[in-house]
């Protein structure tokens, strides 16, 4: 009989990239394919576009370490979804699920466990996610990007297996990224991506140095929704909410980066060799995992880092153009990543505890 596989995963694309990587590879060797996102989130627009592959949508509530209103309706949601999620696995009686974690992935693992199906799930940060958290005893292993991530689980479920890059993200082409941006080829292009939503931080920051920035650099600018400022316009400064098809050959033409430091993100320009110039996403505003991304990047050298609070004018363009020349040092030691096993790791894990 035909296998079944269910994925799960959502809330940004952070959380949903990981499980594009994977879904071909299964359609590909004949399994079928559902997912289980939210009605509305990113997850719903990026794999309802994919053929062969069923979306479901259930009710989802987030789960937040803040004062919200929402706080007092989304349980009621998550218990919904959870119903939802039992019914979905019961009918669709899947061999295994795989999770790429986010607040939507409770409710599913939940939802299968009920159904005694075996759930994997995935952790893209060195440490674990709260969804991920509250899914750990309810999961068979737990595969994580970052070896280090191994001593924040304390559990014998935790299977390091490395960064799980999109196979398209390496064939991309800069000569059409060149032309699709109207950009010359006598100047570099620095590429700004502030983590699949923007940043409105960072958009602040790069607009109030744009001129020195382009006095040396082609740019695009990856800004998130309604981050676009469409009363700029300047050559060589190109302006995206988010970027889809064009993103390989954007990421191939880009000469260095400054970026969040998102897991995937920074894994996806190691693997192309990309200098960084990594802001992460604050304590504040987070549990400050992009930070530990980022010293974790630093450490090895592929990047320089500077802090929210130390982001200035001054100290942006003075890093960048540090960055811009000495780039050869760090593609020289990005170069001694070995990171292309993980996607294979990844599926075998899968198959073995499919049932
Ligand atoms: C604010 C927040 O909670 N951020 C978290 C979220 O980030 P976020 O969702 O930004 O996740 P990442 O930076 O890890 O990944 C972004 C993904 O979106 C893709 N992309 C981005 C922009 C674009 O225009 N097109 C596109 O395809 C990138 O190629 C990448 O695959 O999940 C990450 C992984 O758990 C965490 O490390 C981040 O801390």
């Amino acid at each position: 009989m035909k296998k079944k596989i269910v994925f799960t995963g959502g809330g940004s694309a952070g959380h949903v990239t990981v499980n594009l990587a994977l879904i071909p590879h299964f359609l590909h060797e004949g399994w079928g394919v559902e997912y289980i996102g939210s009605e509305n989130g990113i997850e719903r627009e990026l794999i309802s576009k994919l053929k062969g592959v069923h979306y479901h949508s259930i009710k989802t509530g987030k789960l937040r370490r803040y004062f919200d209103w929402n706080n007092v309706k989304d349980p009621f949601r998550v218990v919904q979804g959870i119903f939802q999620s039992f019914r979905i696995i019961q009918k669709s009686k899947p061999n295994v699920v795989f999770s790429k974690g986010g607040f939507v992935s409770v409710p599913v693992i939940l939802g299968s466990k009920l159904n005694q199906i075996p759930v994997l799930t995935h952790e893209s940060d060195l440490t674990p996610g709260l969804a991920n958290k509250i899914s750990m005893p309810f999961v068979k292993k737990v595969c994580t990007t970052f070896p280090e991530t191994e001593k924040h689980l304390s559990s014998k479920k935790a299977e390091y297996v490395g960064a799980i890059v999109r196979d398209e993200l390496r064939h991309g082409n800069a000569t059409k990224g060149y032309t699709y941006c109207n950009f010359i080829r006598e100047k570099p292009v620095l590429l700004i991506m502030g983590g699949s939503m923007g940043s409105q931080k960072i958009n602040k920051s790069v607009r109030d140095s744009l001129d020195e920035l382009l006095s040396n650099f082609q740019i695009v600018h990856i800004c998130g929704k309604g981050g676009v400022d469409s009363s700029i316009k300047k050559r060589g400064y190109k302006q995206f909410e988010y970027i889809n098809e064009q993103l390989p050959d954007m990421m191939h033409m880009a000469d260095i980066v400054i970026s969040r430091a998102g897991s995937n993100a920074i894994f996806e320009f190691l693997s192309l060799k990309k200098p960084m110039l990594l802001i992460p996403l604050s304590k504040e505003a987070s549990r400050g995992d992009q930070i530990l991304n980022a010293e974790s990047f630093k450490k090895a050298g592929y990047c320089e880092v500077l802090q929210e609070e130390e982001l200035s004018k001054d100290s942006l363009t003075k890093t960048i153009k540090h960055l811009y020349k000495n780039k050869e040092n760090y593609i020289n030691k990005m170069k001694t990543y070995q990171g292309e096993k993980a996607l294979s790791k990844v599926i075998k894990l899968i198959k073995n505890e499919a049932i």
